[in-house]
């Protein structure tokens, strides 16, 4: 596993959330075995015994040898700790020498109390024991690969094994901040003075803690991280401020971290704070918000005249208090999504992921009438801000203008700007348009339900069963692909490559493992065909920033190999042939541009797994492969077909529905046949890009090869199960 480990087992008893010292006799450091380092101290008149090894830190009673079992002291041992957490939830530990001895401050996140067993303070109940706990996981690791897969055995090795991973990946559901102040004292004043070198003594073993807090010394983290913590106080339920301070201030403060807080004031003031902000002056932004201020960060730092360098350079440490909050469920699993305490302990030692940036163009002359049009408030709010963030096609001096007409927010000032080709803008999590892009922007009058607002506008879209008339192209590439079979393959190759990474934890396809030198080719490949290749872009050359586009963009003319009209793409997975999808005739599956041929509810295309908590829409979603996943929800499928597709969802099983097509390609473009405002369209049209209202127009998609948006992670990867397929329907021939 790369990254800070976070499941070995965790103190069972319940901790009092601050542990004060004061005068007690024993204060003896002493170091029990090669492993164990373990200093004995006073807490609250007591003696107790703070210890750790390479993995755990625990808190014990007693100490001295009056409570020697056996010649052995049980405060030496784990088992018998009062908190017992890996070293991994230590925030900090420093000595503060004084005329009486000292103290030791030690803060972590603990797990909450055991309601079963409520023991106070210096209560003793023996957890599982590491070494048992640890080869139960290599057992259960080693079956991984036999268990059968149809077989009631299978099943249960498996689901032992997701929740030994699970613990692995985040057993810390409700930690708490825990301090401890525990004092090195003299047993009596001028009578047994403190030995010579015990200060010294307490001072290496607080500084021994906190290294390996902080990982292994090539992997080291920096503590103490300068964070700008930027706070939406309207996003998701709206409880932002509230949550910041009371729940995550603590912790970053109990780290000692230094932070630099502003509360956003409008939309549109993530995105111009990320286009100023001194990309040299903080460790991390933290993101405390849901995924639309991520996306206004990601679409101000690409902005910069040093765009490529920002996306370098700065990263993101989201904590969630949106709606949806993706971005942390894929960075911190399901179950531990919205913990805002494991997202705090991110923002202290997670190291950058590097997440693909998807590039998305849109004809300008669609998208400025559309903004100066809109008539819903928050729209209108939102599209100033996305068309802020728009960087233009044009030469220098037009794009000068543009600039400064954006930099107004003012619409009018906009459109006596030039006019230009395209706008181009940049995603790192979805675009949809049809059903899901109704369901997620259809739904913000429903704000303060929190993420129980989508399925109840994906019921309620399912019931109106309205088919999204667009027009869709494709371009597989030579890496896309139908084939899910194909794409669980790679998927599992990159798990098992992401677990040996160590300390770059870039999350890119020089993770893979052996298996993987195929699709690593065909990457590096495209990478090759890539820079070589000239840009077209419309004949306007680059853009104002780092970006480029391989595949063009949305106005550039779609042509097959040799000029013919397109063929038909042929969405036939020959692996899972189980969709209501027509065979069609002359279908083929062509590496360059392909058009569609299938009516659908709505297209939903993502780059992340997860996309809310209930729903990984994505299970295939790899970062750095070059490739967007696309999920076709076929209008054929019939409502019940689509309301059933509900169960499953957050297991990914929804990709594996009838009434759904699933495949991953290099590009894609949309065309909408309705006109924007037209009334048979929900909401005048709704295009969500990021979950972010984006005038409704044409728009091309493509994954960017030279930028990568970086956020900060635990893991070094997403955090979400290997998805298993589910049996074939009754009756079926496969
Ligand atoms: N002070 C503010 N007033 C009005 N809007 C704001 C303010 N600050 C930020 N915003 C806007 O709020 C929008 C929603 O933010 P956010 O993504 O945090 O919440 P959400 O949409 O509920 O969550 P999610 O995107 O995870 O579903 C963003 O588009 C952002 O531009």
């Amino acid at each position: 596993m790369s990254g800070p480990a976070l499941g070995l087992p965790r103190g069972p008893d319940k901790p009092s959330k601050a542990v004060k010292g004061g005068t007690a006799p024993d204060q003896t450091a002493s170091t029990a075995s090669s492993s164990v380092s373990s200093v004995h101290v006073s807490i609250e008149g007591k003696p107790a015994t703070l210890s750790f090894d390479d993995d755990l830190f625990w808190l014990a009673r007693g100490g001295s040898s009056a409570h020697a079992v056996n010649g052995a002291d049980r405060a030496l041992d784990p088992r018998h700790a009062y908190i017992c957490v890996p070293n991994a939830l230590v925030l900090y530990s420093s000595f503060v020498p004084d005329s009486d001895g000292g103290s030791l401050l030690v803060r972590l996140l603990a797990p909450p109390a055991n309601q079963s067993n409520p023991l106070g303070p210096f209560g003793f109940k023996a957890p599982p024991s590491k070494a048992s706990q640890v080869a139960s996981l290599q057992t259960a690791l080693s079956k991984k690969n036999e268990a059968p897969s149809a077989s009631a055995d299978g099943e249960a090795a498996r689901s032992k094994l997701i929740a030994l991973q699970e613990q692995i990946q985040g057993p810390c559901a409700n930690v708490r901040l825990v301090k401890i102040e525990a004092r090195l004292v003299a047993k009596a004043k001028g009578v047994h003075a403190l030995e010579e070198d015990q200060q010294e003594r307490a001072t290496e073993w607080a500084e021994k803690l906190m290294r390996l807090a902080y990982g292994p010394e090539a992997a080291a983290v920096k503590p103490f991280r300068h964070l700008k913590v930027l706070i939406n106080p309207v996003g998701g339920p709206g409880k932002g401020v509230q949550l910041f301070h009371s729940k995550v201030r603590p912790i970053l403060e109990a780290a000692g971290c230094t932070l630099d807080i502003q509360i956003t004031t409008h939309s549109g003031h993530g995105l111009s704070i990320a286009q100023t902000i001194d990309i040299n002056a903080y460790d991390a932004i933290v993101t405390v918000s849901g995924d639309g201020m991520l996306h206004e960060i990601l679409n101000g730092l690409a902005k910069r005249p040093d765009g490529a360098e920002a996306l370098e350079k700065v990263c993101v440490a989201p904590i969630p208090t949106g709606s949806g909050n993706a971005i942390s469920v894929n960075l911190l699993g399901v179950k531990q999504g919205f913990s805002m305490a494991l997202a705090s302990l991110n923002a202290i030692k997670g190291r950058p992921l590097s997440l693909d940036v998807c590039s998305i163009t849109q004809p300008r002359s669609d998208t400025l009438p559309a903004r100066a049009s809109s008539t819903d408030g928050k729209a209108k709010r939102k599209s100033r801000a996305l068309n802020a963030s728009v960087v233009s096609s044009a030469t220098a001096s037009q794009s000068a203008a543009v600039d400064a007409a954006e930099a107004s927010s003012d619409p009018p000032a906009l459109e006596r700007a030039p006019s230009q080709a395209y706008t181009h803008s940049y995603s790192f999590l979805t675009q949809a348009i049809g059903l899901m892009a109704d369901v997620d922007l259809g739904t913000e009058h429903m704000r303060a339900l929190g993420d129980a607002r989508f399925i109840i506008g994906y019921v309620g879209g399912v019931l109106a069963n309205t088919p999204c008339e667009v027009d869709i192209h494709v371009k597989l590439g030579a890496s896309g692909t139908t084939n899910r079979a194909d794409m669980r393959r790679r998927v599992a190759r990159f798990a098992e490559g992401s677990q040996s990474l160590d300390s770059t934890h870039d999350g890119g396809l020089q993770a893979a493992g052996s298996g993987e030198e195929e699709d690593a080719q065909q990457v590096e490949n495209a990478t090759l065909e890539w820079t070589s290749s000239p840009q077209r872009a419309n004949g306007s050359g680059q853009t104002s920033n780092a970006a480029q586009l391989r595949h063009g963009s949305v106005l550039d003319p779609l042509s097959g190999p040799s000029q013919e009209a397109l063929p038909v793409l042929d969405l036939q997975d020959p692996s899972w042939p189980h969709t209501v999808l027509p065979v069609l005739q002359g279908a083929t599956t062509p590496t360059g541009w392909a058009k569609v041929d299938a009516r659908i509810s709505g297209l939903y295309a993502g780059k992340l797994p997860y996309v809310a908590r209930d729903l990984m829409q994505f299970p295939y979603a790899l970062p750095g492969d070059g490739l967007l996943d696309l999920a076709l929800l076929l209008h054929d499928g019939g409502r019940a077909g689509k309301l059933r597709a509900i169960d499953g969802a957050e297991k990914g099983q929804i990709i594996y529905d009838r009434a759904l097509s699933y495949f991953k390609a290099e590009a894609y473009r949309v065309t909408p046949r309705r006109k924007a405002g037209d009334k048979a369209l929900k909401g005048g049209g709704l295009l969500s890009i990021d979950g972010e209202h984006t005038p409704y127009a044409p728009f091309q998609v493509e994954v960017s090869r030279n930028l990568h948006f970086k956020v900060l992670s635990l893991f070094g990867r997403f955090v979400c199960p290997l998805v298993e397929p589910p049996a074939p329907p009754a009756g079926s021939s496969a």
